[in-house]
């Protein structure tokens, strides 16, 4: 997408590659419980080792915000690392200082180490030029491969290209080939799915696909704001009082575009915010004063499965309902399964809506899910990712 270098545009036989991955993983008493992150760099390890390269790995892991958290460390995902490659990885207790620097000085061609959570460091997130200059000096090459966490201009995303030669990552690559392409030149009809709690976090996003896509499809809390904007009575459901207007400018917006914009009818509403909650199912005309709206409603789901499947290019960014509670998990459910059956080519927006295919168990039927909740979120609104900005231009 952008003209930027890849690890293919320079040699890194026998360098010391500072590898920069996004290794923040979800995780249960030490435990990984998804470890598609880490599967998903693998390619550009196995080819960085195959090469001779010394590869030394750098993650954040959750938010210790500048200490040492002792559940924060990255030590399960060095040993899960190795066995996904068969080979050592040395896991260093810091990212920076001498016991990195003699470790790394004594590593031969084809080594890997990982270093400890950068982010143990207030410098990271302050992107801290003291910091890079320690990271870069460590190595000869920088490699950003770190698509979940280009969006973050930090010392080991952004300020550490300012020191060595900088280039991207074939999972980076592949990011930005397939988002950059469905944005650019998309096949039509160009369907966007969006969902999730608020709209306030969505408002760039909606902004940027009404100028691309043939049908908005909107689920999920916020299209609560959206039922309130045509005029109708919504309960105890999530309202953005703020945003109403906004969302009524929206729904002009996509009238004067000819975007079909698609929105509830019916709701499964419930008496409390609870997976034992008393639950039934209403024209979004009829929301009684005191439930509220936990999911799409049968009706709107079957709609929604329709354009899905009629669609040459689909991309889905939140869910529909609270799909964690069995009974509000329908409406995503449906979209998912839809997903999975369309002749469309199918792109997740990472964060939630990837969990939903896992749990739904149609994940391998994705043409494409990204590893990045809030980068594909940017790079959807047409925002420049600071991490890419920084690689060498070709
Ligand atoms: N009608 C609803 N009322 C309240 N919460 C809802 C409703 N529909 C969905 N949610 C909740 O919204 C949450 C997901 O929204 P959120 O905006 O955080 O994620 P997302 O859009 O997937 O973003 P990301 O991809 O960055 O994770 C889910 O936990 C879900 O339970
Ligand atoms: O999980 C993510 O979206 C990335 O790893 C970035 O994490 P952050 O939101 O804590 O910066």
């Amino acid at each position: 997408m952008l003209n930027k270098k890849t690890m293919k545009d320079i040699d890194v036989k026998g360098k010391r590659v500072f590898v920069r991955v996004d290794f923040n993983v979800p995780m249960a008493d030490g435990v990984i419980t998804d470890e598609t992150r880490i599967r998903a760099a693998i390619p550009t390890i196995e080819y960085l080792v195959e090469q001779g390269a010394k590869v030394i790995l750098a993650s954040h892991l959750g938010r210790p915000k500048g200490e040492v958290k002792e559940d924060m460390r990255l030590t399960a995902v060095g040993v899960r690392l190795a066995e996904l490659m068969a080979k050592p990885v040395t896991k260093l207790d810091e990212s920076i200082g001498q016991v990195v620097e003699e470790a790394v000085a004594n590593m031969q061609n084809g080594d890997m180490i990982l270093l400890e959570n950068v982010r143990f460091h207030a410098g990271e997130e302050k992107n801290d030029p003291a910091l890079a200059e320690q990271f870069a000096k460590l190595a000869d090459v920088y490699v950003n491969d770190a698509f979940g966490a280009a969006h973050r201009a930090h010392a080991s995303t952004e300020g550490i290209a300012k020191h060595i030669p900088a280039v991207s990552g074939f999972l980076m690559q592949k990011e930005l080939d397939v988002l950059g392409k469905a944005l650019s030149n998309p096949e039509r009809p160009f369907t966007a799915i969006i969902g999730g709690a608020k709209v306030k976090d969505k408002i760039g996003v909606i902004e940027s696909l009404l100028e691309k896509v043939d049908h908005l499809i909107i689920g999920g809390g916020l299209s609560f704001t959206f039922i309130k904007a045509q005029g109708y009575d919504i309960g105890k459901s999530l309202l953005e009082e703020d945003k109403i207007d906004l969302a009524k400018s929206f729904i002009e917006k996509a009238k004067a575009k000819g975007v079909q914009l698609h929105m509830p009818v019916d709701a499964v509403v419930a008496n409390e915010f609870s997976k034992d909650a008393e639950t039934q199912i209403v024209g979004v005309d009829a929301i009684p004063g005191d439930w509220m709206g936990l999911d799409i409603g049968p009706k709107t789901a079957a709609n929604y499965a329709e354009v899905i499947k009629d669609s040459k290019l689909i991309i889905w960014n939140g869910p529909m309902g609270v799909f964690e509670m069995d009974k509000f998990a329908s409406g995503t459910k449906t979209v998912a399964d839809a997903m999975a059956t369309t002749t469309g080519y199918t792109v997740i927006g990472g964060g939630d809506s990837a969990a939903a295919v896992e749990k739904f168990e149609v994940a391998d039927k994705m043409d494409h899910i990204s590893t990045g909740g809030g980068a594909s979120l940017e790079l959807m609104e047409g925002k420049e990712l600071p991490g890419i900005v920084a690689l060498n231009d070709k």
